[in-house]
């Protein structure tokens, strides 16, 4: 299944058990407007770069719509549209005030230049422009995007419609960016992984991790769940992979990556392949790095009893079923990784009232709402019978569907 035929098949399974009727699911999954633009720059070889860009723009019955911006070869419309919806959702989960919004151009950043990444940026704004802001739609860094990358889209957007560092967020701490984001998803993630564990009665400091991906999510966190007394045995990425039964020293291992681009290597460890890592005998697995990597090929060697989806769409639904059967326990991505979202609307509260949080309060305030966000799906799935995947979306997409009924059409 793709991306978009699974979001639309756990839209589809929720709205079953909701009785939403067709007219209903309609307005609630058509996205409200969908732009696919050119993106024409010229090369530092003198050639002209054509490429295409979307930004599509689910919902916004809630507030404004919020989404990550994707550079990268694989983009294409639907990914966008399954990301544009499930962005929706997630912002209704934690219940932060916004809809739901997703854009990408394809293109290989690694074939770029500096410059030539700044004009494609600055470009894509022009195209753009006009349908994002403060109070409409307001991108944030994903695959391939960094804080520059945000940090251009501020500057651009403010040629048009005057100083506003709250068009964007995921921005440089020197520009107007919050302290704490960066190690956000990471943080939400263990924030999530602790009150799950608190929920089955079973202590962190006597249960055992493995984590696929050591970039920004992977790596903030190994080290969050460290230093919750938490023992990460596997940590794999792109390269490679290392494996210490014993738990592995993630601040030296932080140290290793950083300084040779892979964990592969790092010494006091065995080496492990992805594969291997996914079935490894753990308590908890977290996939942190790509989609679709728990599939119906593996789902039955998963040897973990609880998985903690840090990544988007790292289970196919296929998958999904056989953990259900098995009883595995599955945090979904909607709830799991809206740590990044939620400080990003921090990052725009501070924007818009001039006033900068200490790096404390963001962690309080982000802390408090995935473990109230993780109750409220966790009393919905035990009160309706449904595994956590399901009682997320039923909690998002109920939310979404009141303010629709509320503000009408
Ligand atoms: N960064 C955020 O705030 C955020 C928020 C929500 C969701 N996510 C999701 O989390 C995931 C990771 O995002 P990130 O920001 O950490 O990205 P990143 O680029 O910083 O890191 C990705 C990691 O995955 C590894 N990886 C890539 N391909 C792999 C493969 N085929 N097998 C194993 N490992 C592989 C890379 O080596 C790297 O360690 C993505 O699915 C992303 O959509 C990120």
């Amino acid at each position: 299944m793709t991306p978009y035929e699974s979001a639309r098949k756990y839209f589809f399974d929720a709205a079953e058990l909701m009785d939403l009727s067709s007219n209903m699911q309609k307005l609630l999954l058509l996205p409200e407007r969908e732009l696919k633009v050119q993106v024409a720059f010229e090369r530092d070889n003198g050639e002209i770069a054509t490429l295409v860009g979307y930004r599509i723009q689910h919902n916004s019955a809630r507030g404004p719509m919020k989404g990550g911006l994707r550079f990268h070869h694989e983009v294409d419309e639907n990914e966008v549209r399954a990301l544009a919806t499930l962005m929706t959702w997630k912002t209704a989960i934690v219940n932060i005030p916004y809809g739901g919004a997703k854009g990408g151009v394809a293109v290989n950043v690694a074939d770029l230049a500096q410059g030539e990444l700044e004009a494609l940026t600055r470009r894509f704004v022009d195209e753009i422009h006009d349908v994002i802001g403060p109070d409409k739609d307001i991108p944030a860094p994903d695959m391939g995007t960094n804080a520059q990358v945000m940090a251009w889209i501020m500057n651009q957007y403010g040629k048009y419609h005057g100083f506003n560092p709250a068009c964007v967020t995921g921005k440089p701490v020197e520009m107007h960016g919050a302290d704490g984001r960066e190690e956000a998803t990471g943080r939400g993630v263990v924030a999530t992984t602790r009150a799950l564990l608190d929920r089955v009665g079973r202590p962190v400091s006597e249960t055992s991790f493995a984590i696929q991906g050591f970039g920004n999510v992977g790596s903030h966190t190994a080290r969050f769940l460290q230093k919750s007394g938490g023992k990460v045995c596997g940590v794999t990425d792109a390269v490679g992979g290392v494996w210490n039964p014993d738990g592995l020293d993630i601040k030296k291992l932080v140290e290793f990556a950083v300084e040779n681009g892979t964990v592969e290597g790092f010494s006091d460890a065995e080496p492990i392949s992805n594969d291997e890592l996914l079935i490894s005998d753990v308590d908890v697995l977290i996939p942190a790095a790509i989609g679709n990597v728990l599939s119906r090929h593996n789902a039955r060697d998963v040897r973990a009893k609880f998985i903690v989806e840090a990544a988007n769409s790292p289970t196919t639904p296929e998958a999904d079923d056989i953990f259900h059967e098995r009883e595995i326990l599955v945090v979904p991505d909607v709830l799991a990784n809206a740590g990044g979202v939620t400080v990003s609307y921090f990052e725009w509260v501070q924007n818009r009232q001039h006033f900068k949080w200490e790096i404390s309060r963001v962690r309080n305030e982000l802390d408090r709402i995935m473990i109230e966000s993780f109750d409220k799906v966790w009393s919905l799935a035990e009160r309706r019978h449904v595994p956590l995947r399901l009682a997320s979306y039923l909690l998002g997409i109920g939310r979404v569907g009141r303010a629709t009924v509320l503000g009408g059409i």
